[in-house]
């Protein structure tokens, strides 16, 4: 298959990026960094979690990041909801759009969310309902889509099981999450190919980590497919405080020079990118994990 003319990609750095570091990040910094990342060309920013600040307290500024937002012409800012509540207070907050999480593997659903894969679909389902009413579209999201860390090998057709019921409950999108990062291309392939038998290529997303270096390879083996929406994070931040050792998701920079390299267009600065990369990193003294961020700060 050719590969998409365009990509569009979601950043999910302010979220999943810096969801598990262990030092409280200021309100100011998170919302430098989303202005950052807006005004290098990203169109689609994952910018808060409406989750339990016992649970993750580094998304406790939710709201004071969600309602100070300088909001861009033509971005979208969406936040994580994981149940009617986290809606709600995203909804006060006027956000645009937000997004569910389910798993493929009961144990991380359990560690995650706290209930099994099916108590979590009939948890959402009033979620997309409500966002319904609201207006404010809904993303889904998979976890452990190539591989889990407490079950091991996920069989793909549970992703797509999972998946199917994100899409058939309304969800405009499903995000692939390989949560851990132990995907392969030959995987990721095999996954891909089971989960767009139910839903449209156009409608599904690649989420990829990069805890075994492989997140680039895993992403160009599924543009290949016909995957034209990627998930990543500014400088490789991140990791799910459920997936121990799991790193950060693929970084922006480094995707986006892998599109520009193909051809395919994103409509982003990928100088400004890797400005934004260098600066998040030096000010919350992280590495930057962007082989492409590190060459250009070099240069
Ligand atoms: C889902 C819950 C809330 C269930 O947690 P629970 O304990 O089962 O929920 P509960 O309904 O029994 O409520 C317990 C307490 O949490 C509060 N609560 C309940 N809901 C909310 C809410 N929305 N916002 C704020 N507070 C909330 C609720 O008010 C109560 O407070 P208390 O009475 O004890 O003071 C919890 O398990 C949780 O917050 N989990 C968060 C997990 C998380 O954020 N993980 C990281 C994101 S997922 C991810 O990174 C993967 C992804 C998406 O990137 C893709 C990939 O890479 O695979």
């Amino acid at each position: 298959m050719a590969f998409p003319k365009q990509v569009r990609l979601v950043e999910v750095g302010p979220r999943d990026g810096l969801q598990n570091e262990p030092e409280p990040i200021s309100t100011t910094t998170k919302l430098e960094l989303i202005e950052r990342l807006g005004a290098a060309g990203i169109r689609y920013i994952e910018a808060a979690s409406f989750v339990s600040p016992k649970w993750v307290p580094q998304m406790a500024d939710h709201q004071q990041v969600m309602k100070n937002l300088a909001r861009r012409d033509g971005v979208t800012y969406a936040a994580l909801t994981p149940n009617l509540k986290g809606l709600e207070g995203a909804l006060e907050c006027g956000v645009e759009e937000v997004a569910v999480f389910g798993a493929a593997s009961e144990a991380f659903s359990q560690k995650n969310i706290n209930c099994s894969v099916a108590e979590s679909l009939a948890r959402f389902e009033p979620v997309l309902e409500r966002a319904q009413q609201a207006g404010v579209r809904v993303r889904g999201y998979v976890s452990c889509v190539m591989g889990c860390p407490y079950e091991g090998e996920i069989a793909p057709a549970k992703v797509a099981e999972v998946a199917k019921a994100l899409y058939d409950m309304g969800c405009y999108e499903v995000s692939l999450g390989d949560t851990i990062g132990t995907g392969t291309p030959l995987k990721a392939k095999r996954m891909i190919e089971a989960v767009s038998r139910d839903i449209p290529m156009d409608k599904l997303a690649a989420h990829f980590h990069d805890t075994y270096g492989q997140a680039l390879a895993n992403l160009y083996a599924v543009l290949e497919e016909g995957i034209a929406v990627l998930d990543s994070s500014v400088a490789g931040l991140g990791g799910c405080p459920y997936a121990k050792g799991a790193s950060g998701n693929v970084a922006s920079e480094d995707v986006v020079y892998l599109l520009n390299g193909l051809g395919i267009e994103t409509g982003i600065d990928l100088d400004a990118l890797a400005a934004t990369g260098t600066w998040i990193t030096q000010t919350i003294g992280r590495p930057n994990r962007s082989k492409v961020g590190v060459a250009l700060a070099a240069k």
